[in-house]
């Protein structure tokens, strides 16, 4: 198991800057970079990292994505005169060379492909490259956009013949549309090693079965400032229906963004509803993220008003995915308080910290959902996990672009900011709270012959006369069983524990995991405000816990439970139940992470309901998932007979990556739909469950 974060950065790539008067290009300073990495030094998260050095990319290096004679032109720009360089930049846009750009831009790729060798070598786990220039505008032939050389695209391409990768997702949060990235894979995967569509027809039993074999294949999504269309690159194509070419359909995902100040919630909702359930369905073997900040508060560019520890809770949800194998290039960010922070969050995150909670989330605004129903109708044909979405009525999508294309709507003038109104609007946000390690990261309450894994801490059982006092008036039955009430009173001691952060994550294996998680419910001190109670199996929890919504149970099992539904007792019924992995992860992404995110537990309880049915891998990234609440305070409960969890629970509640899931089958019809129904009717309560417009007031 590969542990470790690496950091690759050298200052010699902030040695070129703009040497004329060009307003388009002035943002793109040398700062960038010096006070991102200033910043992680500063926060001690430099100290951490694995230092990896930076290196050159070679020309066959380069050559992967870039043609020939673009190369050699850009390798002419050392010796080029000011007038010279002034001269050459004319055939591109929005882009500047200087007489070390060329230097740096092979320091900036070469840098993705040492991150690259370093997490496929094991020497990390992931890792984060801040480099200058950045790369994901850059096209085989050209430079775009403060980009001379696409790093990710070179790193992909690498990943896949060095190292035999045979999908690699590219996640871009930058607030600009990669073009240059979805150019150079919009056909991939290519020639044979195709995402071959096999349709068998049996003629007999006239069915057809549709087969999606993903061989190779590069899965680009992007979300972008678009303002249909009017915002820079200003492409058709980076529409949200821009799906892929041929072979490569269904491999290319857009999110335009048509309004400026999205916010978490808008970004959640995208992570939650579209590229999650598609990322496990494609089960990645490796994730390399465009890591942009522009998309973060403050940014003259984006203007967007996510906080920079959205992107703690963005990097975390991707280190689910291809065994935690995550690769970040630093893209753009021009705000030089907002970019550090994120960057710093980031980094903390990959280092495995506890993630900040994110506070009062609503839900994503109208031109979100429009965005999103969009995008979801357009890739549904693709993924098993979007199949079902309801398809747009013209009534509420406004496809804007179209309209204004065909003349139908005046568009309104474009409140163009000048640069200076842009600055008088300052941005103003909390600093990114602290995210101290608690002393002990995972502690266990076990029976006395059960080993405790390495690195956890065993609690010794023993009775609380002050929380038993309490717990014998609830539990009278178990007054007299001794061990039962030192259990119960050591698990609402670790609960203590855990609010004081001196515990970070726990595990217990109980008599009756009902009792016990009804016992630490009641008995959790009154300043925890709020309690997320997830229960994965068959099993009866009685309804009247989640009384004043301090508590919210949400059991997925197979048994439709009769209980009536409410906004804080929401059971999701699975055909096959636990054991079906799709059904099941459509569950966790569609509905648990979506309300989770939105009702902000302080503790997070989560039971293993005996004979759950649930397999290992499923549980491992449901535990790893649910760290994104409540500061990771997790307690696990599950049933004294289940040895063979403590385990595989303790690595994850330790940091450890999830394994991949195996590449997803499309999930059961009927799951889907009970998964779809309930976030139908749940939407109401829960907003973050939204993925249409026409329920938005
Ligand atoms: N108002 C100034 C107009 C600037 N138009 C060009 C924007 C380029 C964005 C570059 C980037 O941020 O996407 C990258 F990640 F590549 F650095
Ligand atoms: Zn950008």
């Amino acid at each position: 198991m590969a542990h470790g974060t690496a950091l690759i950065y050298d200052e010699e790539m902030t040695k070129y800057k703009l040497l004329w008067v060009d307003p388009a290009c002035k943002i793109e300073v040398p700062e960038r970079l010096s006070v991102s990495y200033e910043a992680l030094v500063r926060n001690g998260l430099a100290d951490r990292c694995v230092s990896i050095p930076v290196r050159e990319a070679t020309d066959a290096e380069i050559l992967l994505v870039h043609s020939d004679e673009y190369l050699e032109a850009v390798k002419k720009t050392p010796y080029m005169t000011l007038e010279d360089l002034k001269e050459f930049t004319l055939q591109f846009g929005d882009v500047y060379f200087h007489p070390n750009i060329y230097r740096c831009a092979k320091l900036a790729a070469g840098s993705a492909l040492q991150l690259v060798d370093s997490v496929m070598m094991e020497r990390v786990r992931n890792g984060m490259a801040l480099v200058r220039p950045p790369g994901h505008h850059s096209m085989r032939s050209a430079a775009s956009g403060f980009c001379v050389f696409n790093n990710v695209a070179i790193a992909a391409r690498y990943a896949k013949q060095k190292y035999g990768v045979k999908r690699v997702l590219i996640v871009d949060w930058d607030i600009h549309h990669g073009q240059g990235v979805q150019y150079c894979f919009e056909d991939d995967p290519r020639g044979v090693f195709g995402k071959g569509r096999i349709i068998f027809g049996c003629l007999k039993c006239n069915i057809l079965v549709f087969v999606l074999f993903i061989f190779n294949s590069v899965l680009y999504f992007s979300w972008h400032r678009y303002e249909h269309q009017k915002f820079w690159p200003q492409l058709r194509e980076s529409d949200y229906d821009s799906v892929g070419k041929e072979k490569g359909a269904g491999f290319n995902i857009n999110l335009p963004w048509n309004q400026v100040g999205m916010e978490n919630s808008d970004y959640l909702s995208v992570f939650c509803h579209v590229l999650l359930p598609v990322a496990y369905e494609f089960c990645p073997d490796l994730v390399l993220v465009c890591a942009g900040f522009d998309s973060a508060i403050g940014d003259p560019e984006g203007e967007m008003c996510a906080t920079p520890d959205i992107f703690a809770h963005l990097t975390h949800l991707l280190m689910n995915l291809a065994g935690g194998r995550l690769c970040a290039v630093l893209e753009g960010g021009y705000n030089l308080t907002s970019l550090p922070q994120s960057v710093c969050q980031t980094v903390q995150t990959l280092l495995g910290d506890p993630l900040p909670q994110l506070a009062n989330l609503s839900g994503p605004c109208r031109s979100a959902l429009e965005s999103l129903q969009c995008l979801r109708s357009a890739q549904k044909q693709y993924w098993g996990s979007l199949k079902h979405t309801a398809s747009p009525t013209a009534a509420n999508i406004s496809t804007k672009r179209i309209r204004i294309a065909e003349g139908e709507v005046e568009e309104e003038e474009k409140t163009e900011l000048g640069e200076e109104e842009k600055n008088s609007e300052e941005k103003v946000w909390h600093e990114p709270p602290k995210r101290p390690c608690p002393p002990i990261r995972a502690a266990s309450v076990l029976p006395d012959d059960v080993a405790c894994p390495d690195g956890c801490k065993r609690i010794t059982k023993d009775i609380h006369p002050l929380v038993v006092s309490r717990l014998k008036d609830h539990l009278v039955q178990e007054a007299e069983d001794g061990d039962a009430l030192a259990t119960f009173s050591t698990l609402v001691s670790l609960v203590q524990k855990m609010e004081k952060n001196e515990v970070g994550s726990g595990l217990a294996l109980v008599g009756d995991v009902i009792k016990a998680m009804m016992c630490v419910v009641q008995h959790v001190s009154p300043d925890l405000n709020r309690v997320l109670v997830v229960c994965v199996g068959n099993g009866k929890i009685p309804s009247h816990i989640s009384r004043d919504g301090k508590v919210l149970v949400l059991q997925i099992s197979s048994d439709a439970s009769e209980e009536q539904q409410s906004k804080h007792y929401i059971s999701v019924c699975l055909q096959k139940g636990c054991c079906n992995t799709s059904g099941f992860m459509q569950a966790v992404l569609g509905l648990l992470l979506p309300v989770g995110y939105e009702y902000n537990p302080d503790l997070v309880v989560l039971v293993r309901m005996p004979d759950s049915g649930v397999c290992d891998v499923v549980w491992k990234q449901l535990t790893g998932l649910l760290q994104s609440f409540a500061k990771g305070h997790t307690l696990v409960l599950m049933q004294e007979k289940e040895n063979s969890c403590v385990g595989p629970t303790a690595s994850i509640l330790l940091g450890d990556p999830a394994p991949p899931l195996e590449t997803l089958q499309a999930p059961d019809r009927e799951d889907v739909d009970a998964v779809e129904r309930l976030r139908r009717r749940l939407q109401a309560d829960w907003k973050l469950l939204q993925t249409t417009s026409e329920y938005t007031s």
